[in-house]
């Protein structure tokens, strides 16, 4: 063991977080370590966010093109998949971190390699591969960050076919052959159309009625109907119930008899990466989901704070981002002695987190959304009036592609004529969000909505037909 070091903050996990927490701090005028036990930068920069657009771009680029007369007649040749696996491993950088360790430092942060565990009250043991161990002191505070894993369900036997998590999913070398999907959320739908189009047959079996059930249902039902359209057989209400290999066959039992395929993909939600970071050691529960309050403070320990991933309020790159910046402008204030509010949208806290977050699911077509679905403002009892519009309405939206199809669907507070929940479904929506975003953060009013004109013709202009809509 050696002596150890004092830092004024230590972070452990170098993930998107992470490393905006530690940039933060050090900005703020403090001192940083960043604890990292893989590749720094995380899950979004290797196995997750990056190489999942990178293998999805070239199909939708190719789609865009068909759907344009025209330009369709000049798409005669397939998409070439080892050039689009190629593309995918210079987005990860073949999986190497040099270059985010080099921003590291060149920000002011040190970083430690090697497992980080709590060993009491702002203190933390890094153990290297070599089993060489380093003790670190954090003077004023511990920022967890150490993201989430792979859900695993309780399905027998499902060890033995040695499935493929979304790590395998977005870092396999070449297409499966048949591939069986597990979970018709995120990374279900949007895996399935990325090997579907890269030459696998997939069949995606989901439990629920609807894929993306937590969204508008015009999004699964319009995501389901373009998989099936690409090939892929879509089984819902489809509960698996046991998995086993025949030779190398997996097999996966179901209500429905028996599905076969080459290698099975598991996409059913993500857990808590923290059964073995030593929260123990503060009276938490291995396993569990740090429980924060606003300024991502664990309730009832102020030197310890749960960032992004690990504490499961929203699991989303740009959202962990926001909590560290919100967290680590909180950590810096009460270094200075000064006030921290936690009143809603303070500096240092993440109120975006609660019925104002974007997403964007990279199927084709994409689905943006901010803020609540009808769903989610019935069941809080929120007033709401539902406003839609078709999207191929939009000369800007017909331009793009021939026969464009798509919805947009906002909810107003009736009382407040304010956005409360805006979803885009569509091809090539992802764009069209932050406008969304920024009227329901913003609480800007419908009557000054009128005028923010949208450019013509543009898809924009789906904002001036749900305006219209709304008049009646
Ligand atoms: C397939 C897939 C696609 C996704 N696509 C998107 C997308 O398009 N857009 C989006 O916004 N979100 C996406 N997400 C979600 C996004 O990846 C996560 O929300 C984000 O990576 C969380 O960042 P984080 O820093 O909190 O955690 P992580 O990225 O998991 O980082 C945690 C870090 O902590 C390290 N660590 C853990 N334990 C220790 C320890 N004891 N000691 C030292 N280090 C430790 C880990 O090695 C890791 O580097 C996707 C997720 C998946 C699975
Ligand atoms: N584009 C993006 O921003 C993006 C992409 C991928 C992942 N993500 C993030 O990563 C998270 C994880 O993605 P995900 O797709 O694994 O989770 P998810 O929560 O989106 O979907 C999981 C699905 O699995 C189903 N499920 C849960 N338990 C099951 C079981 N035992 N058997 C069968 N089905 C079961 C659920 O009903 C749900 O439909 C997402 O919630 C999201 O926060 C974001």
């Amino acid at each position: 063991m050696d002596a150890g070091q004092t830092y004024d903050v230590v972070v452990l996990g170098a993930g998107s977080t992470g490393e905006n927490v530690a940039d933060v701090v050090v900005r703020g005028g403090l001192t940083a370590v960043l604890v990292e036990a893989e590749l720094v930068g995380g899950e979004c920069s290797y196995w997750a966010c990056m190489p999942s657009k990178a293998l999805l771009r070239g199909s939708e680029a190719i789609a865009a093109a068909r759907a344009v007369d025209g330009a369709a007649q000049a798409v005669t040749g397939a998409q070439d998949v080892a050039a689009t696996l190629a593309r995918r491993d210079a987005f990860t950088h073949d999986w190497d971190d040099s270059s985010q360790a080099r921003w590291v430092r060149g920000a002011g942060i040190d970083l430690v390699r090697g497992t980080g565990r709590l060993v009491g009250e702002r203190r933390v043991v890094v153990t290297d591969g070599e089993g060489r161990t380093t003790r670190l002191t954090a003077r004023h505070a511990v920022a967890v960050c150490t993201g989430s894993e792979a859900a695993v369900p309780p399905i027998e036997g499902l060890a033995d076919v040695d499935p493929w998590t979304p790590r395998e999913a977005t870092s396999a070398k070449a297409a499966p052959g048949r591939l069986l999907v597990v979970g018709g959320g995120y990374v279900g739908c949007e895996m399935a159309t990325a090997w579907q189009a890269l030459g696998a047959e997939v069949t995606l079996l989901h439990r629920g009625e609807r894929l993306l059930e937590d969204m508008e249902p015009e999004a699964g039902d319009a995501v389901a109907a373009a998989l099936r359209e690409r090939g892929v057989d879509v089984r819902l209400d489809t509960d698996v119930t046991t998995a086993r290999r025949d030779g190398t066959e997996a097999v996966l039992g179901t209500g429905d008899g028996e599905v076969r395929g080459d290698e099975v993909l598991v996409a059913v939600g993500r857990r808590a990466r923290t059964g073995d970071i030593g929260i123990d050691s503060a009276g938490l529960t291995p396993g569990e989901y740090l429980d924060v309050d606003d300024s991502l403070q664990v309730r009832g320990l102020p030197w310890l704070y749960g960032v992004g991933d690990v504490n499961g309020r929203r699991q989303l790159t740009h959202m962990g981002k926001y909590q560290a910046r919100q967290a680590g402008a909180a950590i810096v204030a009460r270094v200075r002695g000064e006030q921290v509010s936690l009143a809603d949208w303070s500096p240092f806290v993440a109120t975006a987190d609660r019925g104002a977050t974007p997403s964007v699911v990279f199927t084709d077509p994409q689905v943006a959304s901010v803020g609540l679905t009808r769903a989610q403002a019935r069941q809080s009892g929120v007033a709401h009036r539902v406003v839609e519009y078709p999207l191929g309405s939009v000369a800007g939206a017909a331009l793009y592609a021939d026969g464009y199809t798509g919805t947009a669907v906002a909810l107003v507070d009736p009382d407040r004529e304010v956005l409360i929940g805006v979803t885009f479904v569509g091809p090539a929506v992802a764009d069209l969000l932050h406008a969304a975003t920024i009227a329901v953060v913003g609480e800007v009013p419908i009557a000054r909505l009128w005028h923010a004109v949208p450019a013509y013709p543009t898809t924009s202009e789906i904002w001036l037909r749900l305006l219209e809509t709304w008049r009646g």
